[in-house]
């Protein structure tokens, strides 16, 4: 045996011990996730899933990380680990926008771990419905976008809506041109696609086909599953689509800007304890009247409260009335929070709070 087959096989014997090590952790780690099962099961607790312990967790991993890997990426290994945890103390089922292979099924693998049981819904509607008649535990939906902004459909379900927020996660989106084998690549006439996909690759579609037809359809896995069938159509979608679909990409990462990102929303019934580094999301009805908006805002501001998002729509119960979805740091646990709180029911006609819930962590 060579000096460096030497080296090789010391260095596997030493990986094979470090992992039998890592495995008697996993399966002790495992296993006290199941007596907190039967803690909870005895207190009639039915609300497995933890959204600010898992939360605390994954932060304080980034924390002590002392690499060479890099926090993030020890953040997704302990990601799987409480996802596996998890579903031994309870499978939990969570509703996406679907079909299959849409960003809002990477977004619910990203938060939830691949453990979760993930159920493909057609409309967004439906993921609130679902999650509302108790068939599934949670719910993930789009609310908005770097480059193309709100996403109208999920801000109009809250109004009618009395399912709480309970956590929120980012995704980077990276757009392709795809195509099937069939595909005749220098005949693309139409482009399918999600029409916010379709607005946040705008520059670059008006560069390379500027005279394809674009059709809107419901989601960029749609788009996919379409052009299967039409030989002079091309679909834009990301890799789980590409994958799923079985497509070969012709342009990567068309996306206009770089940094385009999409935040999505977890709904449910739960509400979410303080983890320390939280988000409250709030509806607010005004009447329309000068100086509305800046009279709302005014109790923030003297809170000295970090706003991150303010969004306006028309309300559903008068013309002239309007809805402010608000976001703000911080939980409304903490007793400066429930002021502000307070200040502000006492200026509208109506408040509810959506939730609070931990800052997305990865
Ligand atoms: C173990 C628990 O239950 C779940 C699993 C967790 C884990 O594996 O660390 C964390 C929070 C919960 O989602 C707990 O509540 O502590």
């Amino acid at each position: 045996m060579s000096e460096s087959e030497q080296k090789l096989k010391e260095l596997r014997n030493r990986i094979d011990t470090i992992d039998s090590k890592l495995l008697t952790l996993m399966s002790e780690r495992a296993d006290c996730a199941k007596s907190v099962a039967q803690v909870k099961q005895l207190e009639g607790d039915s609300f497995y899933y933890r959204p600010e312990r898992e939360a605390q967790v994954l932060r304080s991993i980034m924390q002590n990380n002392q690499g060479p890997l890099d926090d993030e990426e020890v953040a997704r290994l302990f990601r799987e680990i409480m996802s596996a945890c998890l579903a031994l103390e309870q499978p939990i089922q969570v509703a996406y926008l679907g079909p299959e292979g849409t960003f809002t099924q990477a977004a619910s693998i990203k938060h939830f771990g691949h453990s979760a049981v993930c159920v493909p819904m057609a409309t967004i509607d439906e993921v609130f419905r679902e999650v509302l008649a108790g068939a599934v535990n949670y719910g993930i939906v789009p609310v908005e976008n770097s480059t193309e902004g709100v996403i109208n459909h999920t801000l109009d379900s809250f109004m009618e809506s009395p399912l709480k927020i309970c956590g929120e996660v980012e995704l980077r989106i990276h757009h392709h041109l795809l195509v099937s084998e069939h595909t005749r690549r220098d005949k693309i006439s139409r482009i399918y696609s999600h029409a916010q996909s379709l607005a946040q690759c705008r520059k670059w579609l008006d560069s390379y086909y500027p005279s394809a037809e674009r059709v809107a359809v419901n989601s960029n896995a749609e788009a996919a599953k379409r052009i299967k069938s039409e030989w002079h159509s091309a679909a834009i979608a990301g890799d789980m689509a590409a994958e799923l679909y079985e497509l070969e990409k012709v342009a990567e990462k068309i996306e206009d800007r770089p940094d385009n990102s999409t935040r999505f929303l977890i709904i449910g019934t739960q509400e979410a304890l303080p983890s320390g580094q939280d988000k409250t999301s709030i509806m607010v009805s005004m009447r329309n009247q000068p100086g509305a908006l800046h009279e709302l805002l005014e109790p923030f501001h003297k809170g000295n409260i970090d706003l991150t998002r303010v969004e306006t729509r028309p309300s559903n119960t008068g013309t002239w009335n309007y809805v402010f979805f608000i976001d703000f740091l911080g939980h409304v646990h903490d007793p400066k929070i429930a002021e502000v709180m307070k200040n502000v029911a006492a200026k509208a006609s109506d408040l509810k709070i959506l939730g609070s819930y931990p800052k997305g962590v990865l």
